[in-house]
């Protein structure tokens, strides 16, 4: 995201920020600077230093380790939220901030979910969203914050490890496939989730943070654009990959978060309002993933014993 925006609007005018130390790429390409959403004058100052008009907030602790963590899952997405959401509040900025099919829980229904339903999560990341999500929109309401977001299915890259997510597996099933030719899922076989693959979750977050505010009917947009269960993937890993690639189930307390989400969702509001119009369907996915990887996994040395910087004294 960080390097399209800058593609888009200069790469100076793009302040990324984390509180992990950035990848050669991120420094190389553009300000970096250290930013905790948990400290709202150390944000305040980022924003008049560098005179940000823009903010896309994606900090926070995904559903696995939110249930490992409550607490840092509470603080994180709910006090760095409310910071960031003031901060648009004080100093006029747009806020994008995403929230996730993780917002829906178990008696939310499961088939084309609409947007507007019931909502009643039961993990710490889900019950943050929702808050995000009301809050946003309450700040819009209530004090003109042009909060914008939209619930992401599950989001496959090459680029970045998981974040501790429930959807973590169809990432790492393909890192899995390159080194062992093997994967022990820990979802069952027919646990179907939305996903999409982040050049559509990128295209998708852009045209929604330049969408202009008359187009928008509604501050939260459901976004769909394929779902498959791990024994599905797995059968498109044998196709494309290798007949002998085998998966193996145990699933662990992540299969209980994933029960409670949407099998697919309707994303007609924001097909209609800013254009949404994902293009990598299940194959496609697992085409992109193999190439961008095997690369990474071919003989030499393995990406991660390769050294981002080096010290020699
Ligand atoms: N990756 C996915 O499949 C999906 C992601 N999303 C949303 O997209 C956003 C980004 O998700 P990912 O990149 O996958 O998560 P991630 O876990 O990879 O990244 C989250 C980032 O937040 C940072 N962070 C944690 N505590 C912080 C703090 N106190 N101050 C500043 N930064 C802090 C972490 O260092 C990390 O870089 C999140 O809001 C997530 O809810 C929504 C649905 C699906
Ligand atoms: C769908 C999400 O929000 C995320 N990938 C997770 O699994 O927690």
């Amino acid at each position: 995201m960080v390097n399209t925006l800058r593609a888009k609007f200069g790469s100076e005018n793009v302040i990324a920020s984390d509180i992990k130390k950035p990848s050669i790429e991120q420094r190389n390409t553009g300000p970096f600077v250290y930013a905790d959403v948990l400290n709202y004058r150390a944000l305040e100052q980022i924003v008049v230093d560098y005179g940000i008009d823009w903010v896309v907030h994606f900090s926070a602790i995904l559903s696995a380790a939110g249930e490992r963590n409550p607490s840092l899952g509470l603080n994180v997405n709910m006090t760095g939220f409310q910071n960031v959401l003031d901060l648009a509040k004080a100093h006029n900025l747009r806020l994008l901030s995403p929230s996730t099919m993780g917002a829906f829980g178990p008696t939310t229904p499961k088939d084309s979910t609409p947007d507007l339903t019931v909502m009643r999560p039961n993990t710490i990341y889900g019950i943050t969203k929702v808050h995000m999500e009301l809050l946003g929109e309450y700040y819009r309401e209530k004090y003109q914050v042009d909060f914008r977001s939209l619930r992401y299915p599950g989001i496959i890259s090459a680029d970045s490890p998981p974040g501790g997510g429930t959807t973590d597996y169809a990432v790492d099933i393909f890192h899995a496939a390159l080194k062992h030719n093997s994967y022990e899922s820990f979802l069952d076989a027919d646990t179907r989730l939305p996903m999409a693959y982040i050049d559509d979750c990128i295209v998708g977050t852009m045209q929604l943070l330049e969408a202009p505010q008359e187009a928008l009917t509604q501050r939260v947009y459901n976004v769909h654009a394929c779902d498959f269960s791990p024994e599905e993937l797995a059968g498109e890993i044998r196709r494309q990959h290798s007949d002998a690639f085998a998966i193996t189930y145990r699933p662990d307390f992540r299969q209980a978060i994933a029960d409670t989400w949407p099998r697919t969702m309707a994303d007609e509001a924001a097909r209609r309002d800013w254009g949404w119009n994902p293009v990598f369907g299940t194959a496609d996915i697992v085409r992109v993933m193999f190439d961008k990887l095997g690369p990474v996994y071919s003989p030499g040395l393995a990406a991660e014993e390769m050294p981002a910087a080096v010290v020699a004294s």
